[in-house]
């Protein structure tokens, strides 16, 4: 803004009382000005000498040697020079003196000068706002009272799809939509904050009424761009509402959380931090994590711990011995690879340690039931009916049911007729390879070289003749081979028995091939194996790789539990295989109890045929059991009748046949069976071969 002083004329001459209207003509000419100030001896402004004055007076008056201050005129208006050019513009009077702030005069300045000043000074101003609206970010547009548009800055052709050219002198409709500047016109009532949308661009808009001398002439539209805004308020929108969602995790998290600064500040942390170490979680907060080791809840400054190792570290704390908790210590790198934060979780392990102990104890229970459940099954399915009321032996049967479920070799240890084979059937039936087959060879019932072919199988030969024959490893391919009175085996098959739990190959005798066989062996023994190999019968790496799996099972005078469970069954089953209902007396049963049952089951299912089907009487007596248990009854020998009178020969193999099935059946094994009849196991032996060879379905359903 340009005020008086800037414009003026610095005083070079002025006038005084002595001077003549000639000298003031002549220093009015010199310097080039229309009139000059005229001041006392005390150099105060008396008034103004003008040319105009001196014309007005008259030039018939005039004379060169008259006195200046006869054309002094006094009605003139001094000018301070700090005046702004705008207030003094129109003033009457063509040459004004100037003044400082003392009142002292500091020069002159004429209309003319002040004008074309002013009107510099407003033409710059103009430029000035041109270059402002131009240049301005916000789109401005303004419209006359007809909605005429009179102005548009280049910021607005966008949003108006048009150019300052084309848009001036326009009527607004023509041009832009919405039209709420015409609405503002109209009520000259400003609106500030409207949105209007242009193709992918939000905008805002103040309109706001021109108003001059009280009446709106017009409208100015400032609308701003603020589809950037717009964004950046969305992505704020999204970060709060992540923030939100992070807090809520946070806070609801089982978990304890810590988060502390470098220095180890607590910085925030979740209610879950109050309810496991049992202090005021929200005190915490601003509160150095140190505090927390001070006051015993931790014993290890984990802080520390991660800042020294650079990375994350786990501890397990016991606070006051009433938790077990799992601490992990998380670095958060900055962008310079700094610590710049701690993550501390806090886990209780507690309650998982108790769950895992819940957890193992129904896996036991389940394991125990599924073991029950398929060992039933097993039963149910094979028809083999294991009556077991003793602990020792449902001990023995869940040995075996578990150990049903892995490949291992297994040895049943045992008195004859103890269940051994029942229970080798347990284990295969209830095995993965149930499906497949069960093969019992005994291997102290045969000469070493049949047992062996049994075993092995047997090559094709044109020189011997043999046609060749597939032995049981081989048959039982994807099953089970029981291996009964392992303990007989020769040591010359030992060793192809180790090489078959070994490297799972055979060599048949009689071809060079090694072929591969996948079957599970159980063997059982009435003998301690560890005493044969001691005595060098039995090898000690067969022995080893054999008995990986004991199982003991136990004679019958133990488990005296079973005693009577056991007479009911077979009471039970005879009676109902000879149709008959035979019971025994009290006494009987006593009688049953006392035995010592040196034949263990086998002697006991026989025994109670016996007498089922030999009693003549509904009730079996005490007497009659007595005689059958201890022999007191007449030798079968003397009870030999000859109906009459056959080939000798015929009555011979009659009687030796009748007494071989009579003593396998009561002994079980050949051994026993030979040390009864008093002869040679081989004896019987070949005596059974030739009677399957002459009744081969019947006898060997009976043997
Ligand atoms: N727990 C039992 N419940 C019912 N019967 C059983 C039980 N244990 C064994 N038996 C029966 O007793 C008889 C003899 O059993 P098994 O042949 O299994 O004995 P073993 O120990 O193999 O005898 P060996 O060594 O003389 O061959 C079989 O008829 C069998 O079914």
């Amino acid at each position: 803004m340009l005020r008086v002083g800037q414009v003026m004329s610095r005083l070079s001459a002025c006038l005084y009382s002595y001077h003549t209207i000639g000298d003031a003509l002549t220093l009015i000419r010199d310097k080039k000005v229309t009139g000059l100030p005229l001041l006392n001896d005390k150099g105060r402004l008396l008034g103004m000498v003008t040319k105009e004055q001196i014309f007005e007076k008259g030039l018939e008056k005039f004379k060169a040697e008259n006195k200046a201050v006869d054309y002094l005129t006094t009605s003139f208006l001094p000018l301070k020079e700090d005046a702004l050019l705008e207030d003094v513009k129109d003033l009457p009077f063509d040459i004004y003196p100037v003044l400082n702030n003392q009142e002292e005069i500091t020069g002159v300045v004429n209309k003319y000068s002040l004008v074309q000043a002013y009107l510099q000074q407003v033409q710059l101003r103009s430029q000035e706002l041109e270059a402002v609206f131009d240049s301005a970010h916000n789109g401005i547009l303004a419209i006359n009272k007809q909605g005429i548009i009179t102005s548009i800055n280049p910021a607005a052709e966008r949003p108006t799809r048009s150019n300052k050219k084309e848009a001036v002198g326009r009527f607004l409709n023509d041009i832009i939509i919405p039209t709420g500047l015409l609405d503002v016109v109209r009520s000259g009532i400003p609106e500030f904050g409207a949105k209007f949308q242009v193709g992918r661009r939000l905008y805002i808009s103040n309109r706001t009424p021109i108003v001059k001398d009280g009446e709106v002439v017009g409208a100015v539209g400032v609308f701003q761009d603020v589809s950037e805004i717009e964004k950046v308020l969305q992505e704020l929108r999204s970060v709060k509402q992540l923030n939100e969602e992070l807090q809520t995790i946070i806070a609801s998290s089982y978990d304890g959380l810590i988060i502390c600064d470098r220095q180890g500040e607590i910085l925030r942390c979740n209610p879950a931090v109050g309810r496991i170490l049992e202090v005021s979680w929200a005190d915490l907060v601003g509160r150095p994590f140190k505090d927390l080791v001070d006051r015993g809840v931790f014993q290890n400054n984990i802080i520390h711990l991660v800042k020294k190792q650079a990375g994350l570290v786990s501890l397990l704390e016991r606070p006051f011995a009433k938790h077990t908790l799992v601490i992990t210590g998380n670095p958060v790198y900055g962008d310079e690879g700094e610590i710049v934060k701690i993550v501390i979780n806090i886990r209780d392990m507690s309650e998982l340690l108790f769950l895992r102990e819940a957890l193992e104890e129904s896996r036991q229970l389940s394991e125990k039931y599924q073991s029950l459940i398929a060992q039933m099954r097993n039963n149910h399915e094979n028809g083999n009916e294991l009556r077991s009321c003793s602990v020792i032996m449902n001990n023995v049967m869940d040995l075996a049911t578990r150990v049903s479920q892995v490949d291992s070799p297994v040895v049943l240890i045992g008195e004859q007729g103890v269940g051994k084979e029942d229970i080798a059937k347990l284990i295969h039936f209830n095995s993965k390879r149930s499906k497949g087959p069960f093969f019992k060879l005994n291997c102290g019932s045969l000469p070493n070289h049949l047992l062996e072919i049994e075993l092995f199988g047997q090559g094709i030969s044109a020189d011997n003749g043999n046609t060749g024959k597939a032995g049981v490893f081989q048959l039982a391919e994807k099953g089970c081979v029981y291996l009964e009175e392992v303990d007989k085996m020769p040591l010359n098959l030992q060793s192809r028995l180790l090489r078959i739990l070994q490297d799972k190959t055979i060599r048949i005798p009689g071809e060079r091939e090694i072929v591969s066989v996948d079957v599970r062996i159980i063997a059982s023994t009435i003998r301690p194996l560890k005493d044969l190999v001691e005595k060098c019968l039995f090898r000690a790496d067969l022995y080893f790789s054999l008995n990986v799996v004991p199982i003991k099972v136990p004679v019958l005078r133990e488990r005296k539990e079973d005693l009577i469970p056991l007479v009911h069954f077979y009471l039970e089953k005879n009676n109902k295989r000879h149709g008959l209902e035979k019971v025994f007396s009290p006494k009987a049963f006593q009688l049953f109890l006392n035995y010592p049952w040196p034949g263990n089951i086998r002697e006991m299912a026989n025994l109670i045929e016996r007498l089922v089907v030999t009693s003549n009487q509904k009730i079996i007596s005490a007497r009659e059991v007595d005689l059958v248990l201890y022999q007191k009854e007449q030798s079968p020998l003397s009870s030999v009748t000859v109906a009459g009178v056959i080939p000798l020969r015929k009555a011979i193999d009659e009687l030796e046949e009748k007494l071989i099935r009579l003593a396998m059946k009561q002994y079980g094994t050949t051994v026993r069976a030979a040390e009864a009849l008093e002869v040679n196991q081989s004896t019987v032996v070949r005596k059974l071969k030739k009677l399957k060879t002459m009744r081969e379905d019947d006898a060997l359903s009976d043997i």
